[in-house]
């Protein structure tokens, strides 16, 4: 993959589909098997700014799309940003068995989602969201107990 200031090579892995319908809502699943390691997505993704996010976003469903972003500062600290993902980032649902990893590239601006494991035809990608879900997780029988009142999800609480 070519990645440089000037150039940064776009990937996606053709053996996925999104289906509309399922318990988690969209989702992309495998059409063909894909081998551990293949590039699934590379994705922009667009940084927000602290007051942009809290005045226009916080408030709004994009919100719960976001990622955590974090950024160096001039002063050597680091600061939590958000940052809405372009391409299929958005579409991954949570699942514990997570079999999609995903690398920030701070500096280009880009997520690199990779398959962890070889995923069979038919499974669904999924990534974790973390250990803090803010929603019912469908794959689990009962009721996370880290699940907030409101039962809104958000991808701010991802832990990589
Ligand atoms: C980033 S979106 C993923 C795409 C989403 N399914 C859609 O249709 O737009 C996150 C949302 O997907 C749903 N979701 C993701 N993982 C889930 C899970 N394990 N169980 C139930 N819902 C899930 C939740 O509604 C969550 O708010």
């Amino acid at each position: 993959m070519v990645t440089s200031p000037e150039h940064i090579t776009l990937i996606r892995c053709p053996n996925i589909t999104l289906i509309p319908e399922t318990p988690k809502g969209r989702g992309i699943f495998a059409t063909a098997r894909i081998p551990a390691g293949t590039v699934i997505d590379v994705c922009p993704v667009l940084v927000l700014g602290v007051e942009e996010n809290r005045e226009h976003i916080e408030k709004t469903s994009l919100y719960h799309y976001t990622y955590n972003w974090p950024i160096k500062t001039r002063d050597g600290k680091t600061e939590k940003l958000q940052a809405v993902i372009f391409g299929l980032g958005s579409m991954f649902n949570h699942s514990r068995e997570q079999n999609v990893a995903w690398t920030r590239d701070i500096d280009h601006l880009i997520i690199t989602y990779r398959a962890l494991r070889d995923i069979e035809v038919g499974e669904e990608l999924c990534i974790s969201y973390g250990d803090h879900l803010t929603f019912v997780d469908a794959d689990a029988h009962t009721q996370d107990k880290d699940v907030a009142e409101d039962g809104i999800m958000t991808l701010s609480n991802i832990q990589v």
